[in-house]
Formats: structure tokens, sequence, C-alpha cells
């Protein structure tokens, strides 16, 4: 069994009404700091720990992960992929992932990348975002191909019930660029940016909105990885309008550094999530050992 977590921490998030997420994200990232630990069981990974690359394995290690994490990071990024390749009970043990996060307190965000036209996308926001649906996390991560205003079911219902959407901006892999930077000045990635702005600005009644860094924090976020260099100065996107969470995937295993971040984002540092995925996960099966590598981590962004 995995050591138990050391006592007396508390979760962040209090019982009672649902507060919009972006409050939520934003008082736990000023309680824990800002980093977002991913969950990706990959079947190296599974092997690493000396579990079988199984459903049962699969649940071992998503559980260690939340009991470890659950206390030091501001939030969980289940990676659906990972789980959708076992199946459906590889998807029921997403359910309980999700579950197991909710009850120790810390925020998710489901790594979905879901964008469809309208119709289907009602759908994809009930299974991620509807009170009662074994899936509805925190948060949602949104691909917007078919449009931003495709993503408005999602958008709404994120709304309506509290939670959160994270949409991709820039993406950490270098091949994001031949889409995203597309436009230059006037990029589809500034688009993206804006329309997220706007988002946040119509809901700013519910959402909380306003002022730069975390505390002001909308609920409609970008996704913008930590390795794109100087991409924000050269397409003109400007993260501290969107007054949103960035979360920033690209930390540890692909290369980018706490310093990497602070100079990439400027002045929207503070709206910063970071999240690793295996730079963190190598560090286990134990829970200490997660424990040291999760603090680690945060301790290098808070730093930065
Ligand atoms: O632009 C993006 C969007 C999402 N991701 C996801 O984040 C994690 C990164 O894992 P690491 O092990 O820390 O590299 C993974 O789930 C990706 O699908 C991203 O990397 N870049």
């Amino acid at each position: 069994m995995p050591e138990s977590a050391a006592a007396g921490e508390q979760p962040v998030l209090s019982s009672g009404p649902r507060q919009p997420f972006g409050s939520r994200l934003a008082a736990a990232m000023a309680a824990r700091g800002p980093l977002c630990v991913g969950i990706d069981p990959h079947p190296g990974l599974l092997a690493d720990w000396g579990l079988n690359d199984d459903v049962a394995g699969l649940e071992r290690f998503s559980l260690t992960v939340v009991e470890a994490v659950a206390t030091l990071a501001a939030a969980v990024k289940p990676q659906v992929a990972l789980y959708e390749r076992h199946g459906s009970a590889g998807m029921a043990v997403l359910e309980r992932t999700l579950a197991a996060a909710s009850d120790a307190g810390v925020l998710s965000i489901a790594d979905a990348k879901r964008g469809d036209i309208g119709s289907t996308m009602a759908a994809y926001a009930d299974a991620w975002l509807r009170d009662g649906s074994a899936l509805a996390a925190d948060s949602v991560t949104l691909s917007p191909y078919l449009g931003f205003e495709s993503l408005r079911p999602a958008l709404d219902l994120a709304a309506e019930s509290g939670r959160g959407v994270f949409v991709l901006a820039l993406t950490s892999n270098p091949e994001g660029k031949s889409v995203q930077h597309v436009g230059g000045s006037e990029s589809v990635a500034r688009r993206i940016a804006e329309a997220a702005a706007e988002e946040n600005r119509r809901y700013s009644g519910t959402l909380g909105s306003g002022g730069s860094g975390s505390a002001g924090l909308g609920s409609v976020g970008l996704v913008v990885g930590a390795t794109i260099g100087g991409a924000l100065v050269e397409l003109g996107l400007d993260l501290d309008a969107v007054h949103g969470p960035i979360l920033a995937p690209g930390l540890g295993a692909q290369g980018a550094t706490p310093a990497d971040l602070r100079a990439t984002f400027g002045t929207a540092y503070p709206a910063v999530l970071a999240t690793s995925s295996r730079g963190i996960l190598a560090a286990g099966p134990t829970i200490a050992g997660l424990r040291s590598a999760t603090e680690a981590t945060r301790d290098g962004l808070l730093k930065a």
C-alpha cells in the first residue's frame, strides 16, 4: 500500500455552494502555489512503478498520485487519452480518479481537448461539466479548431455550473505553430486569446474578473505552452487582457524550466498554472517520492 500523506494538511476547498472556477483556482494557487500535477499513466510509467498495464494498475497509479499531491498542488490534470486506451473500464477508473480528487479537496482539470460542432459540443459539455455526470470535473481542456464560438455549449454550461475551461491557444508541441501562428500579428492564437478575454468580460458579473495576477481570475482559461519561447511577443498576444488562468504544459519532461516560464509569460506569470506530468510521476511510486518532487517543482516556480 502507498504510504499515507502527512497528517495535518487540510484541503483548501470548502464545502457549500460552488464558487466560480476562476475564484476557486485563484484561492488554490494562492494557498499552494502555481503547480498542477498531471496524471498521465503511460505504459512505461506503469512498468517503472511495478504495475501492470491494465485497469488495476491504472487505478493504483491514479489514486496514489491523488493521495500524494492532493494537499500540495493547486490542481491535478488526468490525461483522458491514457484512460480511454483501457476502454470503458479505464473510463470508470477516470471517474473514480476525479471523485477521489474532489473528495481530497484538489481541483481537477480533465485534459480531454474536446471540440465539435455546437450540437455535439453540448453532449461533451454534459459529460465533463454538468452536475451529476460521473465524468464531471472542475474544468476541461477544449480545442477551438472548429471555431471558438462552436465551444458555446461548454462555455455556457461551465459558467452556469461554476466550472471552468482551458482553450488551446499556443500549445507546447513544435507542430502547433503550423496552425496557431498563421496570420502573424492577426494570428489564430491571438484570436483565441481575444475571444477568451471577451468571454471573461461577458461573465465578469458571475465569474470574477479584473486585474492581472491570479486574484481576479475568470473561468475561461487558455492553454499556452511553457516551451513557446518568444511567441507571445512575436504574435502580439496580451495574456494580461484575458483575465483568466493560463495552463502551461511543458515544464519538466518537455524541457521547460521555471526560469523559462517566468521569461516567457512576463507580467502574466501570476496567472500561470504550470503543469508537469512525467517530470513528477517519475519520482513514484512512493508517496514520499511524489511529494518531494511536487514540492521541489512548486518551490522552483515560486522562486522564479
Ligand atoms: O499544449 C499542450 C497541451 C496539453 N499537453 C498535455 O500536458 C501533459 C504534459 O505531460 P508531460 O509529461 O509533463 O510532458 C500531457 O498530458 C499532454 O497531453 C501538453 O503537453 N501540451
